[in-house]
């Protein structure tokens, strides 16, 4: 990143931000989390869309820290539940409640054979200058939802996504084989691609 050695990621989830300091680590770019900034409260993401709620994020953080923010929405889109969670992935079950969201996936897809537990996982980000002006970009991965969960790592919905390709669940991988694949290191790795270019 030309003259840019500093973003601010818009989570409050512990485990994106683990993701994305691994992400831009090699880049040389210092990552600050909402953690630095607690005079940031609640952000509703009341989008219709991935995007919309990326952007709702990172605008709320830019123009209080005056700095480049990088807001990330993901989630799960499920075939055999037509799509769901998708956006309401956080609260599917409870309130950022990842045990709760993972029972109820089971229970939902109870009696769905493996063949027919296909899903996406989706991420956008958005980056966003101080001044508004935005780049986005997206990442998808496909799997399957397993019947029962499987390792230890990660966080979210990862206990419960099959990689067929690794013979893993995402919680079965190492931080470096996730990012490597995942909806998130992809989306990153394009923003990486495109960011000189584009500030
Ligand atoms: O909005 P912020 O503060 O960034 O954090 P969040 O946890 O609310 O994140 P989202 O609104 O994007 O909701 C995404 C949901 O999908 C889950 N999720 C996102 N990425 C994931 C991943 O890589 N592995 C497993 N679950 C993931 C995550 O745990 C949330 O329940
Ligand atoms: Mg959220």
């Amino acid at each position: 990143m030309a003259n840019h050695d500093q973003i601010v990621v818009a989570t409050k989830n512990a485990g994106k931000l683990r993701e994305f300091q691994k992400l831009f680590a090699p880049k040389q770019i210092a990552v600050s989390s909402l953690k630095d900034y607690p005079q940031v409260g609640e952000i509703a993401e009341n989008g219709l869309t991935f995007e919309e709620n990326a952007t709702l994020k990172a605008k709320a953080v830019a123009q209080l820290t005056n700095l480049p923010v990088l807001a990330d929405d993901s989630g799960l889109e499920v075939d055999a539940l037509n799509g769901r969670p998708g956006i309401f992935s956080a609260r599917y079950a409870g309130d950022h409640d990842d045990a709760a969201n993972n029972a109820k996936l089971l229970s939902e897809l109870a009696g769905v054979p493996m063949e027919k537990r296909t899903a996406t996982f989706h991420t956008t980000l958005v980056l966003m200058k101080p001044e508004g002006e935005k780049l986005v970009v997206d990442g998808e991965l496909k799997g399957q939802i397993l019947l029962v969960p499987r390792g230890e790592n990660g966080f979210g919905y990862d206990p419960l996504f099959w990689v067929a390709a690794k013979q893993k669940s995402l919680a079965e991988m190492t931080p470096e084989e996730k990012n490597a694949i995942s909806h998130r290191g992809r989306a990153s790795q394009k923003l990486l691609t495109e960011f000189d270019e584009w500030w």
